[in-house]
């Protein structure tokens, strides 16, 4: 059966549109089983800054101490997640929210705890609990906090999340939905882009800020069985008849270190 694991950025969460909501029904008329890994990165840079509680990002991450990481769970696992299982549910999705914690789903380790404070890597996902949710017909929604063996949790990048959800299960295709309609080069989209055209974005600044943290996950995770990752827009419908929208990231000649 096709796996879709769909990541579904802070930037978009607000602008879904009804079409996105089609596209997902049409993947689960095709008896796809479809597993969503949300961000939330401006919802959480809006509540830290009415709380007055500071914060910076180190390479691309927010560094996370204990006070930062109890209003990150806040938003992630309470707001955001509740907010898109009721969209998904009012589009007849059915639709359960969880975070990394439940059931050990994201099984988490820190990345650099003096640099970077509670933010964690997925060290292993629980596949079996999104196994028994497919099987009755659930689209699991997932928050990315994890938690290590001592029961501390961590701030994990909702793009990185997803890339390991997607490793996980095996993933056929891993879609990075967001606020773009695809990698865009000088106004256009670009439709298709290898390991190392993405290499060469990121180089000559194509690439930059937010997108940066996206394709380094989607290079990650086309390492192991998966072929292809694509960067859609949740503005519209990423599939018609043509296939699918937005950039597609093949695997190509290069090798991603
Ligand atoms: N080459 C590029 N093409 C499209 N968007 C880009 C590019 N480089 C940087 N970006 C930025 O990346 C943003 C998407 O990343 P981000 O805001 O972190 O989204 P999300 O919340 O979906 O993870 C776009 O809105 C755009 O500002
Ligand atoms: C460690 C780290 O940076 N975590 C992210 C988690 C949310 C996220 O990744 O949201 P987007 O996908 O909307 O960017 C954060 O605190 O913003």
């Amino acid at each position: 059966m096709n796996t879709v694991v769909i990541k579904c950025g802070g930037s978009i969460l607000n602008e879904l549109s009804p079409s996105f909501f089609a596209s997902l029904r049409e993947l689960k008329e095709k008896k796809a089983n479809i597993v969503i890994v949300h961000g939330g990165g401006p919802e959480i840079g809006e509540m830290l800054q009415n709380l007055q509680v500071s914060f910076e990002f180190v390479n691309g991450l927010r560094k996370t101490t204990a006070e930062v990481l109890e209003i990150v769970e806040m938003v992630l696992c309470g707001k955001v997640n509740k907010k898109l299982v009721a969209m998904l549910q009012t589009h007849q999705l059915r639709a359960v929210g969880l975070s990394g914690v439940d059931d050990y789903l994201l099984e988490a380790k820190p990345i650099d705890l003096e640099q970077l404070g509670y933010v964690g890597e997925v060290k292993k996902v629980n596949e079996a609990l999104l196994q028994k949710l497919w099987s009755d017909g659930y689209i699991p929604v997932v928050a990315p906090i994890g938690m290590d063996e001592n029961g501390q949790k961590y701030n994990i990048n909702a793009d990185a999340a997803a890339a390991a959800v997607a490793k996980a299960v095996r993933a056929d295709q891993l879609l990075f939905v967001t606020d773009v309609p695809g990698i865009l080069r000088e106004g256009e989209v670009v439709k298709e882009a290898t390991v190392e055209t993405v290499q060469e974005m990121m180089k000559d600044g194509t690439i930059y800020g937010g997108m940066i943290p996206k394709v380094q996950a989607a290079l990650e995770s086309l390492v192991d069985s998966l072929e292809e990752v694509a960067i859609v827009s949740g503005k519209t419908t990423f599939y018609s008849i043509h296939g699918l929208h937005g950039t597609k990231i093949k695997k190509g000649v290069g090798v991603y270190k």
